[in-house]
């Protein structure tokens, strides 16, 4: 009998099933784990933006979390949304006590532009979150929001992850997929570099690219790869998943998470 490996994502729900934990349980299901969520805002979300948010509150993200780990456990967790400075700190509480590599995703802005995490939660995100990370993974507007580094090229890249790094987290990926050209990503802990660079896809369909991601990094490293290797096979799932994207709706659609099942 196999017995997936277990991954949880805590984040915010996509009512359009492109971003979120919607994106998050449909990747942690393509690459063979056994996705679980604690769920901690709701959207109503769609091509077009997000029309509207609510979060909920911390004692329901406390149940949720406790269920989960105390009784099935967790061979990796995925952080996402976390709306406001008390869920952040909460949720950054409750993950110091699991023992299992944690991928946190800086969620700030969606693609339209609408504000998922509440600015006065970046302070939170800062000196709580982002230390009980095993990988941080900002993209470069939440970089520039979270350390006020500006990347316009490769050696900005370096910067930014020692500008992450100093927060405390194991390792900081910088997603560089918003530079022209080839999307490259730089993972370091300080002492390693390693550049992932995939095929621009000219592909406006990218809704979920993040959420993907790192969904992917999480559930690799449940299966028992290293985080460079974790990292490298998510890079790959994501950019096959950009080039499948599909158009639904009248803005940008998603990411297909199917991608390898034809
Ligand atoms: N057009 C593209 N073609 C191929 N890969 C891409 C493209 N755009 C982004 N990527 C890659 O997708 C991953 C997610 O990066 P991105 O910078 O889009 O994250 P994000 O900004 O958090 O996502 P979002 O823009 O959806 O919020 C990275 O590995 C990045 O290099
Ligand atoms: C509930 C929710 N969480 C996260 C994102 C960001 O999505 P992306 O993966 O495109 O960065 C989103 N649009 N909605």
């Amino acid at each position: 009998m196999r017995i997936p490996p277990r991954v949880l994502t805590v984040a915010g729900s996509d009512s359009g099933g492109g971003a979120g934990i919607q994106a998050d349980l449909k990747t942690m299901l393509a690459l063979g784990t056994h996705g679980m969520s604690v769920v901690t805002a709701v959207t109503a979300q769609n091509s077009l933006g997000v029309q509207g948010a609510w979060e909920l509150p911390a004692e329901a993200v406390r149940a949720q979390f406790r269920s989960i780990v105390d009784d099935i456990g967790v061979q990796a967790v995925k952080t996402g949304m976390l709306a406001s400075p008390e869920l952040v700190r909460t949720v950054a509480r409750l993950l110091a006590g699991v023992d299992a590599p944690v991928v946190v995703d800086p969620v700030g802005v969606s693609k339209h532009g609408d504000r998922l995490l509440a600015a006065e939660a970046l302070e939170s995100v800062r000196e709580r979150l982002l230390p009980t990370a095993t990988v941080a993974t900002p993209n470069l507007d939440e970089v520039a929001e979270l350390t006020g580094v500006k990347v316009t090229d490769e050696d900005g890249m370096r910067e930014a992850a020692r500008a992450i790094l100093a927060y405390g987290p194991r390792w900081a990926l910088i997603k560089g997929g918003h530079l022209p050209g080839a999307p490259v990503d730089l993972l370091s802990d300080g002492r390693e570099e390693h550049w992932f660079r995939g095929a621009r896809h000219d592909n406006r369909h990218t809704h979920g690219t993040g959420c993907t991601l790192a969904s992917a990094i999480a559930a690799h490293l449940a299966k028992g790869l290293d985080v460079p290797q974790a990292v490298g096979a998510a890079k790959a799932y994501v950019t096959g998943a950009i080039a499948a994207g599909f158009p639904l709706g009248a803005g940008i659609g998603p990411v297909d998470h199917a991608w390898q099942w034809g």
